[in-house]
């Protein structure tokens, strides 16, 4: 059972600070490392498998700093972004050269032995230029986990892959962190990272934002407030009638354009507002045209967790 632990972790780059003073620790079982484009998932995982140094503070495996630690580089396993360069290799090549970088005693069973994991057995004997995205992420799986890793460290797995191979690689994640491996993956998608991780771990702008299991980070997602235009068929008195309920926080009218007004309306609670508009609209007299979310990007919901 390995635990990586960060304190107040900072990493820069010249004058971008790419991590921010984060301090979390990744146990067993999947963690969801999720984020928006440029939050710092990479350079967190940079951080974990010892391939950069922290700027400030400690990032140790069951309290050995990982940076220049070559023993503790035999238990990490990482499966990076970056797409590999060796196309001409084939699949088995390719993963008994990294067993052979590793010092195996039996670099071909090591090899084989990661390649049935995967399922990549048959397609090793071909040509890495020739795989799919799928493969070809499950090819740089099966050399991440050839020498049997405890921590499997994996920077956006789920990118450009299909559906199928998709939920391949996720049971993949799922037996892993079964059997009592640590294994963390980034993503920006909050739906894929619900499916496999039992922690989530969210970041933004290289700060940690937020922390717990999916339930906790949905309920922290949907419960922030979120702002709509609704259309109806007289906004001025649905505009009187919404600002009576609970739900409602601030409610506005919009200035008519070519025949078209509408109500902006922030609401507190999602649940509740989408459950009490009709019921409102109709004791009003007033008929629904249209509702829609003015602001439901992903990087809104994020602005929102860090300014919590
Ligand atoms: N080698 C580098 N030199 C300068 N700036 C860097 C370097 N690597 C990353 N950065 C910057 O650090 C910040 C965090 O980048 P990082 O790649 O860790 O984020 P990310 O969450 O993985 O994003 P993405 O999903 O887009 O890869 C970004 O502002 C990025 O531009």
């Amino acid at each position: 059972m390995a635990t990586i632990s960060l304190d107040a972790v900072s990493r820069w780059y010249g004058n971008v600070v790419a991590v921010n003073g984060i301090t979390m620790t990744i146990g067993p079982g999947v963690t969801g490392l999720l984020g928006p484009n440029g939050a710092g998932k990479s350079t967190l995982i940079a951080l974990m498998s010892g391939f950069l140094s922290p700027s400030a503070g400690s990032v140790t495996l069951d309290g050995t700093p990982i940076w220049r630690n070559t023993e503790v580089y035999r238990t990490i396993g990482l499966v990076p972004e970056r797409e590999i360069s060796f196309g001409y290799l084939t699949g088995h090549q390719f993963v008994i050269a990294n067993a052979e970088l590793h010092g195996l005693p039996d670099p071909g069973a090591a090899a084989q032995r990661a390649l049935e994991i995967v399922d990549m057995v048959e397609p090793a004997a071909r040509r890495i230029g020739t795989y799919s995205k799928g493969m070809r992420q499950r090819v740089k799986l099966a050399s991440a986990l050839v020498h049997d890793p405890g921590v499997l460290l994996l920077d956006e797995p789920f990118n450009g892959v299909d559906p199928r191979q998709r939920l391949h690689l996720m049971a993949l994640l799922q037996r892993f962190g079964a059997e009592g491996r640590t294994v963390l993956f980034s993503s920006h998608i909050l739906e894929e990272v619900e499916q496999v991780a039992r922690q989530i771990e969210v970041v933004v702008s290289g700060r940690h934002a937020a922390s717990g299991d999916f339930g906790e980070i949905r309920r922290l997602m949907t419960d922030r407030p979120v702002q709509y235009v609704v259309v109806s068929s007289d906004d001025r008195r649905l505009a009187s009638a919404l600002i009576a309920e609970p739900s409602v926080v601030a409610v506005s009218l919009r200035p008519v354009v070519a025949g078209r007004g509408g109500v902006d309306v922030s609401v507190s609670d999602l649940g509740g507002f989408a459950h009490r508009l009709p019921r409102v609209s109709h004791d009003a007299g007033v008929r629904l045209i249209e509702l829609s979310p003015t602001d439901e990007s992903l990087e809104s919901v994020f602005a929102y967790l860090v300014g919590r």
